[in-house]
């Protein structure tokens, strides 16, 4: 998929403006920028769920389409097979009166994938016996697990992760990237991981944008980036990351 120049507005301010990347399948990109720097509003708006009152100006070029990025209905029509989101907090995207089983299944049915909420919660390293949990019953790290699972059971081309290891501790951040990164490259599905911890992503994202303020300051091959900043918000970030 490529993006083309993703804008977006609301209310006259902008929030994103020439936002530009591609990625094909297997391949992993990083999203890195501060806090407020429009990482998420990227996400919602390749979703077509950027607020209401935006406006959203670009281009998704996806296979051999052309998708403006202001039609919502088109890109409503690629969320699951195409575009699946892993959220940031996991626990409150799941339904709390379903088990996990139950929700998976409905995934499934839903996008005509193959249904087998074992084995998917397998791939995530969850035993069988969560199939038959409720949310309340799990981890925050198992939450992540089971709305990983969920994004993956859409057998989607990109999965988009935002921060989904934000409320964890540094080793099941680190467990959750990697297995992200293992299930994307097994399934070739190509992988948009949002972090502002440079140092987490490093390891294996190839490739990253970096925004702040809603533009593009940096993109291109992070050991570059790491090597030699361009600008000065990927210098502070390169900064924590080795102080880190
Ligand atoms: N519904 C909305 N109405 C107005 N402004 C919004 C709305 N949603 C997001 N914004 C603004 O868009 C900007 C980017 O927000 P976004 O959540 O994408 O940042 P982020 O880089 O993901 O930050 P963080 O790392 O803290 O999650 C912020 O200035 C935010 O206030």
């Amino acid at each position: 998929m490529r993006v083309d120049g993703l804008g977006c507005t609301i209310d006259g301010r902008t929030l994103l403006e020439a936002v530009s990347f591609s990625l094909s399948g297997g391949e992993a990109l990083a999203v890195l920028g501060p806090s407020g720097a429009g990482k998420s509003l990227v996400l919602r708006c390749l979703l077509g769920l950027a607020p209401a009152q935006a406006t959203v100006t670009g281009t998704l070029f996806w296979d051999e389409r052309r998708v403006p990025l202001a039609d919502r209905p088109a890109l409503a029509r690629l969320r699951g097979r195409g575009l699946a989101l892993v959220p940031q907090a996991a626990a409150a995207s799941l339904d709390p009166m379903r088990t996990v089983g139950q929700q998976l299944r409905e995934v499934c049915v839903l996008h005509g994938t193959d249904s087998r909420p074992r084995e998917r919660l397998a791939e995530v390293g969850l035993s069988h016996e969560f199939v038959d949990r409720h949310p309340h019953a799990l981890s925050g790290g198992q939450a992540q697990r089971v709305a990983l699972a969920l994004a993956l059971a859409c057998r989607p081309a990109v999965l988009l992760a935002d921060e989904p290891m934000a409320s964890l501790d540094c080793v099941s951040q680190a467990e959750l990237v990697d297995l992200l990164v293992k299930r994307c490259a097994a399934e070739q599905v190509a992988l948009v991981l949002v972090s502002h911890d440079l140092a987490r992503v490093a390891r294996c994202c190839p490739r990253a944008i970096v925004l702040d303020r809603g533009r593009m300051v940096a993109h291109g091959p992070l050991a570059e980036l790491l090597a030699a900043p361009p600008d000065p918000t990927t210098a502070v970030m390169v900064a924590v990351a080795r102080r880190g």
